[in-house]
């Protein structure tokens, strides 16, 4: 590459400059001299590389600058620069601060690349996709068990492989999981009627038993189950660690967890368990199912059916098993946050709630029937309140971090191979240019004038490139049918004092590592009449 090239010559320049002091010493019969001008030059050019790449400058530099950032530190480069709690605020922030919608930040010889525009997004990890699809190394995962998770693997054949499945079960095939995602839906309504205070719990059984069920055929009991308890923990504390210090001092993964200080190590350690418990459960009861003859299919039961559990190709069983631990983690976790979004926006948005019903009523007749997925082309509204959902609050709001594979050039800019690279996803959510009024709840804004949906289609929480998610059409059928649901049957608001008022909802959301979470609220929940609470008692476990 010209870059490499370029280094190459000034640093053969540098040494032609020593050798040509060395010859002229010589010559005047100086060699101790001139032997002594070489080892200190040679030092200083050694020092200087140790420091350049201490503060995370790179040769290159001397031709091409780094896009724009936080200035760096001696010594430290920019460590004390990267925030500990809403990083996507903060990179927000910088993108205003040092005007531009690239930013780069660097320590330890590491390079951070944060992308706070689509724009930019699209021409880098879309289009330039083959040299931005691998993942940043993260020690974590192997202390934590995480090496099956297919969201932080590296780029390469294994990955390939695991995504190749993965496509072809959750995209190719995302209707084949219809009635899974009916069932669970009217389960969660049925809850909600049971017991509206308790929204928390129903959202969080919906969102772990559909993957659950597609994957292993398992149907958790309740919320009291202990794989809902474990995999809630898993994530939150694995999503936690994998943002955490241990990532950039991968030195804490030899440190010995009875070291005092070593307790995020002793964290990883309890994850790990926690992680193969939340394998071993589900896998050892579908294999017993299956054995047993009486398992339902999933990806697991359909597999295991075909090849027997024990005479099963190995390396296939691994990847199936691979995709279906993160699905679960992983689509758990953000279909919480989405539903946790929903509650929340439709609590404090009265209006919108109304036109939704009004919608949903001229389309379903009132109380006559439950939403179907053959109504979504109908219901336009709704459409526009899924894609807002996404949009004001993104449940990974920096994405998962890509890596770069080789050396890059942007708009004159410098990028170096195995640069972690975000997509600030949040930023471009609220981007003012795009979205006028960014922090305002408008599902109008992806509707034209006449009514109908407009062509912005293009759902930014779902990522980037090669590495979008790959659950993303099962994702998109779960939170619609939930929302058209939810609002058929449903109204919500907020809570009464004593006096009469409305009890104000606040707009906190908590971090749990990658993801945003809405704050635990009281809200009320109460069926929209007598024939909608039949409607939904009336809905039954169908399979
Ligand atoms: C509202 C729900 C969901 C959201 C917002 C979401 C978001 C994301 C995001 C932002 C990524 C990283 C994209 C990137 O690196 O650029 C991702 C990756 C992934 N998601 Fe989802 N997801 C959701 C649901 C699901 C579901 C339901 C599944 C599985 C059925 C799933 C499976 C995966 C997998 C396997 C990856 C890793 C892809 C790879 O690294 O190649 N997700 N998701």
């Amino acid at each position: 590459m010209r870059i490499n090239k370029l280094n190459a010559s000034l640093c053969h320049k540098n040494l032609q400059h020593l050798v040509g002091i060395t010859m002229i010493s010589s010559t005047q019969g100086q060699t101790s001299v001139a032997l002594a001008t070489l080892a200190v030059g040679l030092l200083v050019m050694v020092l200087v590389k140790i420091l350049k790449k201490t503060l995370g400058y790179h040769s290159t530099r001397l031709s091409l600058p780094f896009p724009p950032g936080p200035p760096t530190r001696l010594f430290v480069g920019n460590a004390l620069d990267f925030p500990s709690s809403n990083a996507h605020r903060v990179y927000t922030d910088w993108g205003k601060k040092y005007q531009s919608d690239i930013l780069h930040a660097s320590a330890f010889g590491s390079h951070v690349v944060i992308i706070n525009n689509f724009k930019i997004a699209d021409e880098l990890l879309e289009k330039r996709a083959q040299l931005y699809n691998d993942r940043p190394d993260f020690p974590v995962r192997k202390i934590i068990d995480w090496d099956y998770v297919v969201a932080l693997m590296r780029h390469g054949d294994w990955w390939i492989k695991h995504r190749k499945a993965a496509h072809q079960l959750f995209y190719a095939s995302a209707d084949k999981y219809l009635p899974i995602q009916v069932q669970e839906v009217h389960a969660f309504l049925r809850g909600l009627l049971r017991s509206p205070e308790a929204h928390d719990k129903h959202s969080k059984m919906l969102s772990i038993s559909i993957p659950l069920l597609i994957c292993f055929g398992y149907k958790p009991d309740s919320t009291e189950d202990r794989i809902i308890e474990i995999s809630d923990q898993v994530a939150i504390v694995g999503l936690t660690m994998v943002q955490s210090l241990i990532n950039i001092f991968p030195v804490l993964r030899y440190v010995p967890s009875w070291v005092p200080g070593a307790t995020s190590r002793k964290l990883a350690e309890q994850v790990n368990e926690w992680s193969q418990e939340m394998k071993r459960i589900p896998i050892n009861r579908v294999k017993a199912d299956c054995t047993e003859g009486k398992a339902r299919s999933s990806v697991m039961a359909d597999f295991y059916g075909k090849y027997g559990t024990e005479t099963c190709p190995k390396e296939e069983e691994t990847i199936l098993k691979n995709i279906s631990f993160t699905a679960y983690t992983g689509a758990a976790d953000t279909t919480i946050s989405a539903t946790g979004s929903l509650l929340y926006l439709m609590a404090t948005h009265p209006e919108i709630q109304k036109k939704a019903q009004d919608e949903l009523d001229a389309v379903l007749g009132y109380a006559s029937r439950l939403p179907e997925f053959t109504d979504r082309p109908a219901l336009p509204y709704i459409e526009a309140i899924y894609r807002e959902i996404l949009r004001m609050y993104p449940p990974l709001p920096l994405s998962l971090p890509h890596s770069l594979i080789d050396d890059d050039v942007y708009e004159g800019y410098f990028l170096p191979k195995g640069t972690t690279v975000i997509g600030n996803v949040w930023a471009m959510c609220h981007h003012e240019r795009v979205f006028p009024e960014p922090f305002a709840f408008k599902p109008e804004r992806f509707m034209d004038k006449n009514g109908r949906l407009n062509d912005d289609r293009r759902i930014l929480a779902y990522g980037f490139g090669r590495r979008v998610c790959v659950g993303k059409a099962v994702a998109s059928n779960t939170m619609w049918l939930n929302i058209a649901s939810f609002l058929a049957c449903f109204d919500i608001g907020p809570t009464i004092d004593k006096d009469g008022k409305n009890i104000e909802i606040d707009d906190a959301y908590i971090e749990y590592g990658a993801a945003l979470h809405k704050k635990p609220f009281k809200c009320l929940i109460t069926p929209r009449s007598v024939q909608h609470s039949t409607l939904i008692e009336a809905t039954a476990d169908s399979i």
